[in-house]
């Protein structure tokens, strides 16, 4: 493949004179008032037979028309978008920069339809078998710590993508939780983290699960090691090491060298993205937390959206349309940031998860043809679970300086049935992308005002100019099936956006700098002794945050 310049591409040209004679002053009130079926035409249902999951995806408003959206499906056509997600699922190396294949798609392919030629594939199924076995085991309480009592607290040591999928899905999952299997995730450094944690640890019903995909990670082998240590103090017998710590990763000898057991032991592949992790062993906190069976649903569910996305047309492809979309605010309107907006409590994680998913896969200005691009990539992601984020933030989306385009999603139904706080939850839901895009003018507010009005002020800081444009995702109810799809169209949605900048989503060689500074650092800090730094080859501000620091240290 070529790997051009998206800008390159003859509808980006065509994007941009779109963008200048229609696309800044698109008016959304006139775009529903001249046509009735807006939502119809801009909007699809995805929904599989085969798990209970159903999507339906608005996307009505937004600043697009028929012109543009075709406009921008082209764009994904030049870019040979269908061919490159062909050259994903055959297992093709299109991670170049480590000459890797990215087959996320493969572990949960739980029926193996796919037919991938790559060494470690045939494996996905027995090491699934395994997680289990050891799921349940843990689950039933058949598996005993050192003293013969079952297990009650698991502490998941991750960082990154060794974490936050762990961490998202077993909260959004809550609902179908073990409540008395109590889950810990420790990823900081900062010793707080683990301090507290331990502190509501017993070391005899305890399961660590150190979750690495190198095994290298400095953080979470420290706190690994502090774990054993803190262990250790109790149990007294190294053999015991055996019942309380298991090993997530891809690297079997570094497990090993750590101490633990071949059996304790769940391996993945280098063709697994730390951040496309968790449907590999980097999920086993989830097995354990809900159930094998509800973790194999997550993967089903993950797995008919990955069908979606390899079959459906590019213009009633899930992916392809939040993509393009986004491509549409990001390069051509200056957009820097998109919001994440779940409606439902359990999803307060979401966004976070799509940060490290996000920007760690698309935070790139080198093309795949070692070009640096001419045209912005992958936006900021942020955002919070509804209502919370209309009392902090909303203020800025609705009236500030920036184009902030936001994904709302919510689920039909609740799994707290709570009095009529469901309904109240979705009003919301269904407002503030009403409020957005239709906002409130200057004549209206004169007219609510009365008499006030004639305060000017006054009115035009109640005018809210409106054309903010969202997207409204609902599902059912968020079920491990349902949840398995949305992460999935997220993470396609990713995928389609790196292909056609020309970017590799699969490296993530931007985090390596600051690991190799922070390794010559710690020496300094370790000696204590400020007269060290002069001459230790850093910039003056460096040497002056270290000495003041070491003069300063108890
Ligand atoms: O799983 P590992 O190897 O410990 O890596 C954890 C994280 O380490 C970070 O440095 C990477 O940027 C992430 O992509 C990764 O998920």
């Amino acid at each position: 493949m070529a790997h051009k310049l998206a800008s390159a591409q003859p509808s980006w040209q065509k994007l941009q004179q779109l963008y200048e004679s229609k696309g800044k002053q698109y008016n959304l009130t006139q775009a529903f008032k001249a046509d009735a079926s807006r939502f119809d035409t801009y909007s699809r249902e995805w929904k599989s037979d085969k798990v209970d999951a159903r999507i339906l995806l608005d996307f009505s408003k937004n600043l697009i028309d028929d012109e543009i959206f075709n406009q921008l499906l082209s764009l994904a056509q030049e870019a040979e978008v269908k061919k490159q997600i062909d050259q994903m699922f055959a297992g093709d190396h299109i991670n170049t920069s480590e000459d890797r294949a990215v087959l996320h798609v493969a572990l949960r392919d739980v029926e193996g339809e796919f037919k991938i030629n790559e060494a470690g594939v045939d494996e996905v199924k027995p090491e699934l078998e395994h997680m289990k076995r050891f799921s349940d085991a843990v689950r039933s309480g058949e598996w005993k710590g050192y003293t013969g009592k079952p297990i009650k607290s698991i502490v998941n040591i991750g960082i990154g993508g060794s974490d936050l999928g762990p961490v998202m899905v077993t909260e959004a999952l809550k609902p179908y939780a073990k409540r008395d299997l109590d889950a810990h995730f420790v990823s900081n450094i900062d010793g707080t983290h683990m301090a507290e944690t331990l502190r509501v640890c017993d070391p005899e019903t305890t399961l660590f699960i150190v979750a690495s995909k190198t095994f290298t990670t400095q953080e979470t082998i420290t706190n690994a090691t502090t774990a054993r240590d803190w262990f250790l103090e109790a149990a007294k017998d190294k053999a015991h090491v055996a019942k309380h710590f298991v090993a997530l990763s891809t690297n079997v000898k570094a497990a090993t060298d750590f101490g633990i057991a071949q059996e304790n032991m769940f391996k993945f592949w280098d063709w697994v993205g730390g951040r496309y992790s968790l449907w590999s062993a980097i999920g086993l906190s989830i097995a354990l937390v809900i159930g094998y069976e509800r973790f194999e649903e997550l993967l089903r569910g993950a797995h008919q959206m990955d069908l979606h996305f390899k079959n459906a047309e590019l213009k009633d492809n899930l992916p392809v349309i939040l993509a393009l979309i986004g491509i549409w605010y990001n390069d051509f309107f200056g957009s820097e940031t998109q919001a994440i907006l779940p409606y439902d409590q359990y999803m307060h994680k979401f966004a976070d998860y799509f940060q490290q998913g996000d920007m760690e896969s698309n935070g790139k200005f080198i093309t795949k043809n070692s070009e640096r691009v001419n045209y912005h990539t992958g936006p900021i992601i942020w955002g919070q679970a509804g209502t919370n984020g209309q009392h902090a933030f909303y203020q800025l989306i609705h009236q500030g300086t920036k184009l902030i385009p936001c994904d709302f999603i919510a689920p039909v139904e609740t799994h707290n049935r709570v009095g009529e706080h469901h309904e109240i939850l979705l009003s919301n839901f269904f407002a503030q992308p009403e409020a957005l895009a239709f906002g409130k003018s200057e004549d209206e507010v004169r007219a609510e005002l009365g008499a006030q009005a004639s305060n000017e002020f006054l009115v035009k800081s109640k005018v809210f100019e409106g054309n903010r444009p969202t997207n409204s995702i609902m599902l059912q109810k968020i079920t491990p099936a349902a949840l398995g799809a949305l992460i999935a169209l997220y993470e396609h949605k990713i995928a389609v956006q790196g292909f056609i900048w020309s970017i590799n989503s699969y490296d993530q060689m931007g985090v390596e700098l600051g690991k190799v500074l922070a390794k010559k650092i710690l020496p300094l800090l370790q000696a204590k002794d400020a007269s060290k730094v002069d001459g230790a080859g850093h910039d003056s501000s460096t040497s002056g945050l270290l000495k003041f620091y070491l003069n300063n240290a108890k």
